[in-house]
């Protein structure tokens, strides 16, 4: 069995951070560990609070996991702090695990800043260089690239300047913009461009945190990234299209297809 472990924000209702990426993983038959970064009060209308947890509790919780188990993929998810991110970088370069997936949560579906803004620095020097795949969607990817993105020729370029940053690959996400849903990725030298089928849906809550959890996975599981990245678009895409009308705001994708093979 591979082991998987998530360092990200607790989504009480379920629909996000560390709870999506624990049934992606789960989902993917994979061992799934959570260190958890922040305590948020959310569900799917707003986040309503946020505790971050302190640094030194973060590098215990590290510490305690790769001390005693092997670790095959580790995703990053919500970090809102500088010195959290600091504290993880430190751990990550002592440890090394062998595939680092890093979404960089900024705001959420409803609209809340998950990353302090004055920690947006410490998430490019610090956390981009250990990435082997970087998974912004397109307000993140204009944030980091320090450009606003319209074509997708502006894809490209921003995908390029975020590739300078240090990540090995690069996959800019599709969902915020108009028409279908297609992500890009960058290598380094070649794009490729991984279609989807837009479903009209207020229910997308947790879409990032659940398609990276589902790359870093398929990686732990032994595929190369660019069939990493072609089988979680797929999971997101059956997760979206049976996504959970839950609570009033943006509801949870579905993980119950990829268990049973149907509803629950
Ligand atoms: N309405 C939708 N229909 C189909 N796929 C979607 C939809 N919204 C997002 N996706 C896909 O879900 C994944 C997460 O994308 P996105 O919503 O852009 O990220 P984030 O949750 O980080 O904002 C991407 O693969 C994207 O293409
Ligand atoms: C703890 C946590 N992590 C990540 C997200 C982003 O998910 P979304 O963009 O779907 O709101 C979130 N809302 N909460």
């Amino acid at each position: 069995m591979k082991h998987v472990l998530t360092i990200a924000g607790s989504d009480c209702s379920g629909g996000a951070g560390v709870q999506a990426d624990l049934k992606t993983m789960s989902a993917h038959r994979c061992f799934a560990m959570s260190v958890i970064t922040a305590i948020t009060a959310q569900n799917t209308q707003a986040v309503n609070d946020v505790l971050d947890i302190p640094p030194a509790m973060i590098e215990a919780q590290i510490d305690a996991i790769f001390t005693d188990i092997r670790v095959d993929a580790v995703k990053i998810g919500m970090v809102s702090v500088s010195d959290s991110i600091r504290a993880i970088a430190g751990k990550l370069r002592q440890y090394t695990p062998p595939f680092v997936v890093v979404d960089p949560v900024m705001v959420s579906k409803s609209g809340y800043d998950l990353l302090r803004p004055e920690a947006a620095s410490a998430l490019k020097e610090l956390l981009l260089p250990l990435a082997t795949i970087v998974t912004p969607n397109v307000p993140e990817a204009e944030k980091l690239a320090g450009m606003s993105i319209r074509s997708e020729d502006d894809i490209k370029e921003a995908a390029q300047r975020i590739y300078a940053l240090g990540a090995k690959q690069v996959l800019i996400k599709g969902g915020h913009s108009d028409g279908q849903p297609t992500d890009w990725l960058f290598d380094g030298q070649k794009f490729t461009a991984f279609p989807g089928k837009r479903i009209d849906t207020p229910n997308t809550h947790g879409t990032g945190c659940t398609l990276s959890s589902a790359i870093a996975s398929n990686l732990a599981l032994g595929h190369p990234v660019e069939q990493a990245v072609e089988l979680a678009k797929q999971y997101i895409q059956t997760a979206i299209e049976h996504s959970i009308p839950l609570g009033h705001g943006h509801g949870p994708v579905n993980h119950f297809y990829e268990y049973y093979g149907g509803e629950c």
